[in-house]
Parts: C-alpha cells; sequence; structure tokens
C-alpha cells in the first residue's frame, strides 16, 4: 500500500472527484459514513459523542459524522470552533445540514467552553491541510482535549499534526487513544517521535479510485496482509530437503550460546532444507542438544569465533548473532566476506564489527541484508536528528554499497538499494526483549537459503517475525512474550 503525502492525497481526492466522478460533498459523505461505521464498531454500547470541529474540510467531515450520528438517534454534541470566518464550501453546506438534526454550539473564545464529563470527544479540526504552528483559540482547544480523561478519536489524523513530516518540539497537537485515516496510511504513522500523536491507528476505505492512486509516485510503502501470501512458496509433493536449501549460521561466543540457538530453531521453523551452525568450541553440545536438528562445525577457539569454515555448499549465510566483537573474530569476519558472495545476512555484533571497522563495508555482496536496531545504526551511520532524518542515511548507504537495510522499531523500515522504503505493519511492545533480533536474523537467513529475492526475504521475514510476536502477545500477553514463544509461533500456511 503506497504511502502518499499531503500534497499528493489532495491530488488523489481532485482525480476521483472529476474522474469518477463525484462530488466533493459526496466524497466527504462517503468517508464521513466510513467513519462512522468505524467508530461504532469501536463501542459495545454507543457513547454520548463530542464532536469537535474546525472549518476547513476536516471539520466539514466532523459535521457530517455529527449527522449521520444524530440521524441513528445517537446522542451528540457538536461544537463548531471560530477560529477564524467563513470555511470550506463543503463545511458551509454540511453546516447547514447538520442544523436540521442538531444546534452546534459556536466557540468564540475558551469562556464558551463547557466541558464534558462522560462520552467520547471526536478530534475534527484540523487534518491534511494543517499549514503552520496551531495557536490562539485552537491551541486552547488543543489542550483542553488534551487534558481531558475521556477517550479522542481524531478524524482522518490528530489535529496539529503534520502528516509528512515530523513537528517541531513545542507544537500544540492533539493527543488521541486512536486514528481513524482515509483510504491510505501517512507517513508519520510509522514514525517513533509521532505515536503519542497517533496512537491505534486504522485506515478505512473512502473508495477513492485505484488508478488515481497508481498515477502518484512513492518510495514510501506499507507492507499489507494481502500482498505477501502470494510471495510464499508453495512446498511441492516431489521436493525433497535440497529444495529448501542449505543455511549456514555463524554465531554465539562463551555466555552468548543462546542468540545462536535462538537463530537457529528460528531458521529450523522457517522451511530452510539444512542448517549448519558455525560456533565456537563451547557451544558444540548447546547446539547439538537444544537444537538437534542443526548440523554443528566448531571453530578451533573455545570461546571466540577465530576462523571461517569453507563457505561454498551453502545457499546463504547468516553472521551476527552472540559472536562479541573480538579483534580475532573481526579477521575472520573479514575473511568471510572476502571469499563469499552468498546472499547473507547480518545483524547484531556484526553490525558493531562494520561500525568498528567501516573499510568492511565496501566488501559486503550485493543485497546483503542489515538488521540494526536504532543503537546499532546509530553506530554504523552515525547520529541523526530523528528517525526520518535516520530513515534518509539509510537511503543513501543503501543506494552507495547495493545494501538492504531493515531499520527495526515498531514499524520496521525495510529499506532498498533503489531508495525505496517499506513499513512493517505486524508486531508489538511485547517483542522489545532480548532474543527477538536473533529470531528475525535466522528467518530471514531461511528465507534466502530457499531462493527468495533479498528484498522480499526482508520484508517477508520482518512481517512474519511480528505476525509470530503478534499471535504469542494475543496468547499470553505482551510482557509475558520472549523470544522463543515467536519461534513457537510462527506460522508459512496462508
Ligand atoms: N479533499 C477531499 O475531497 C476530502 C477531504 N477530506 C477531509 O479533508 C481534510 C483536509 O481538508 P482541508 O484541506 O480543508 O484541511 P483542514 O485541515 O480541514 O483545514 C484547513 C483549513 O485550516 C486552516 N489552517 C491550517 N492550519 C492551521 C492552523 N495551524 N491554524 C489555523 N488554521 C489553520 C487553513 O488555512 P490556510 O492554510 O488556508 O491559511 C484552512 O483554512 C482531510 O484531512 C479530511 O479530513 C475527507 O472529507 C475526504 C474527502
Ligand atoms: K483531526
Amino acid at each position: 500500500m503506497k504511502i502518499l503525502s499531503s500534497k499528493q492525497v489532495r491530488a488523489l481526492d481532485a482525480y476521483t472527484i472529476s474522474n469518477e466522478p463525484v462530488s466533493s460533498w459526496q466524497l466527504m459523505e462517503r468517508a464521513s459514513r466510513a467513519f462512522v461505521q468505524c467508530l461504532l464498531s469501536k463501542f459495545e454500547e454507543v457513547p454520548h459523542f463530542h464532536i469537535f470541529c474546525g472549518k476547513g474540510n476536516n471539520g466539514g467531515d466532523g459535521l457530517a459524522i455529527a449527522r449521520i450520528l444524530a440521524e441513528r438517534g445517537h446522542p451528540v454534541s457538536v461544537y463548531v470552533v471560530e477560529y477564524r470566518e467563513g470555511g470550506t464550501p463543503d463545511f458551509l453546506e454540511n453546516l447547514v445540514k447538520v442544523g436540521r438534526h442538531l444546534k452546534p454550539k459556536f466557540v468564540f473564545s475558551e469562556e464558551d467552553l463547557t466541558w464534558p464529563e462522560h462520552g467520547v470527544i471526536i478530534d475534527a479540526l484540523l487534518g491534511t491541510g494543517l499549514s503552520k504552528p496551531v495557536e490562539g483559540l485552537l491551541a486552547a482547544v488543543i489542550l483542553r482535549i488534551n487534558a481531558t480523561r475521556l477517550p479522542v478519536v481524531s478524524v482522518d489524523i490528530a489535529s496539529g499534526l503534520s502528516a509528512d513530516r515530523i513537528n517541531p518540539a513545542g507544537d500544540v497537537i492533539v493527543r488521541p487513544d486512536c486514528t481513524v485515516s482515509f483510504q491510505l496510511p501517512k507517513l508519520c504513522f510509522m514514525l517513533p517521535e509521532c505515536a503519542p500523536y497517533v496512537g491505534e491507528w486504522q485506515v478505512i476505505d473512502i473508495g477513492i479510485l485505484e488508478e488515481g492512486i497508481e498515477r502518484q509516485y512513492s518510495d514510501f510503502f506499507l507492507t499489507t496482509r494481502e500482498n505477501l501470501p502470494h510471495l510464499i512458496k508453495k512446498r511441492g509433493k516431489y521436493s525433497h530437503k535440497g529444495t529448501f536449501g542449505h543455511a549456514l549460521l555463524v554465531a554465539g561466543s562463551y555466555g552468548r550460546m543462546g542468540a545462536a540457538m535462538l537463530s537457529a530453531r528460528a531458521c529450523l521453523r522457517s522451511g530452510v532444507g539444512l542448517l549448519t551452525a558455525y560456533v565456537p568450541r563451547c557451544g558444540y553440545q548447546v547446539l547439538q542438544t537444544g537444537a538437534p536438528e542443526t548440523m554443528v562445525l566448531t571453530d578451533p577457539d573455545d570461546e571466540v569465533l577465530t576462523s571461517i569454515p569453507d563457505a561454498r555448499q551453502y545457499s546463504a549465510i547468516g553472521v551476527g548473532p552472540g559472536i562479541g566483537t573480538d579483534e580475532r573474530t573481526y579477521y575472520a569476519f573479514q575473511m568471510l566476506l572476502s571469499n563469499f558472495s552468498a546472499p547473507m545476512v547480518l545483524d547484531a555484533d556484526a553490525l558493531n564489527l562494520l561500525a568498528q571497522y567501516p573499510e568492511l563495508m565496501k566488501m559486503l555482496p550485493e543485497n546483503t541484508i542489515l538488521t540494526p536496531h536504532p543503537r546499532e545504526f546509530q553506530r554504523l551511520a552515525g547520529k541523526t536528528a530523528n528517525s526520518l532524518e535516520a530513515i534518509g542515511v539509510a537511503r543513501d548507504l543503501a543506494e552507495k554499497y547495493k545494501i538492504i537495510f531493515c531499520l527495526k522499531g515498531a514499524h520496521t523500515a525495510v529499506v532498498l538499494p533503489d531508495r525505496r522504503v517499506y513499513f512493517n505493519p505486524t508486531g508489538n511492545p511485547g517483542m522489545a526483549t532480548g532474543g527477538t533480533g536473533d529470531v528475525l536474523t535466522g528467518i530471514i537467513v531461511a528465507l534466502l537459503a530457499q531462493g527468495y529475492a533479498p528484498d522480499i526475504a526482508a520484508r517477508l521475514g520482518v512481517f512474519k517475525h511480528g505476525e509470530a510476536g503478534d499471535r504469542a502477545a494475543a496468547i499470553r500477553s505482551e510482557a509475558a512474550v520472549i523470544a522463543s514463544d515467536l519461534i513457537e509461533n510462527l506460522r508459512w500456511g496462508k
């Protein structure tokens, strides 16, 4: 699913209006009806809705939503915040229409506000037409909304929040519990800095023309459940273990064999035909016992990796979980990079080694997948002001070295060498716990070994990892999730 800028969304609305054709008021009516349907599905008992409207089209939506709710007999109060004169034509038309069912309260100053004690607040003050920081009366109303203990649902986007960039500190923005957005997600929904101004978010279909979306160019996408299942390879009746590749996992050091084990078990549960692990000698028994399906090769050293095996026979290589950053491990890693160019995924200490020895970057095989969490990325690429800037730096590096980044986070961003960015929708805060990254490495190396193209292996791996986390959290609750639960909850069917 594409992520478009506010300007592109305006062009898209205009395209739908002239090509469907549909009037802009009708499109607003469609959006508002879809919003009401979604809103009512969130509550078992319909509460009293308090709808705060601005005077642009977001306010127009608010008025239409108020009317539709009132027509159905639901309790509604509607407030129009008079921060400017006039209003957009669709706002004005809906103001006339709502007047047949309800008496809006016009708010000219803070004193006009009587604050509700029960019910749900609907925020329809400002939408994607935000053009300057919020001040004066609008700011006062937003601060009051943020001070309430009542649930807040924003229409399309929280009022005051910029869709396409990160607001400067100090901007006055609604902090909703939930945002119900029209047709396509906004870039800000993907960024951790914006999370307090987004809440739970949901995108609803308002019937924007698909061909109009196709005409808009974007480098940003949200991976969706719908566009992934067909990418999962069927296992044919006559397939054998050789059909699904042979992965090599280079992992572990003394005291960190758990990382190797988690990666190995995740790899085995992700469809790989054969798995060999290359570990220091201290890991031999651990893996042979804990992951008996794995073949184990050992380094001459007891505690850290100091050399590499002959990797020519492997269809993919995963390096990093638990290997540490010993200088001898650096030499081994360098040797691996200079001798082999199989599809590779690098995580954890392999990334720390890259940060410590940046000359290794030039040796990475094309389409190598790097899976840093924010601190690892900072070590690798330097400090950035915010997550959007970090994504920009990752795009430059991905293009320069022809590599793929999975920038791990609530919406992990898969950044491709052609600069496209795919955000991931699955996963939950329960996954912010030790070892989940090792699981991801194991999944991705399994997909690479089975012959998935690296960009698909990265996107699919990240998606399935998050989905397994969601399943685990549904069973155990977020706080109780540990990395092993993800492995147990991997599913590769539809
Ligand atoms: N297009 C469609 O067909 C559909 C659109 N839909 C809905 O429309 C929404 C976008 O509507 P919109 O473009 O009218 O923008 P919106 O944010 O409501 O108001 C802009 C007004 O506010 C003003 N203003 C801006 N910032 C300000 C500030 N800080 N403080 C004070 N004023 C400020 C700005 O002033 P100006 O920039 O002109 O000076 C302008 O007058 C979108 O989010 C969705 O909800 C849906 O119905 C689906 C169909
Ligand atoms: K809003």
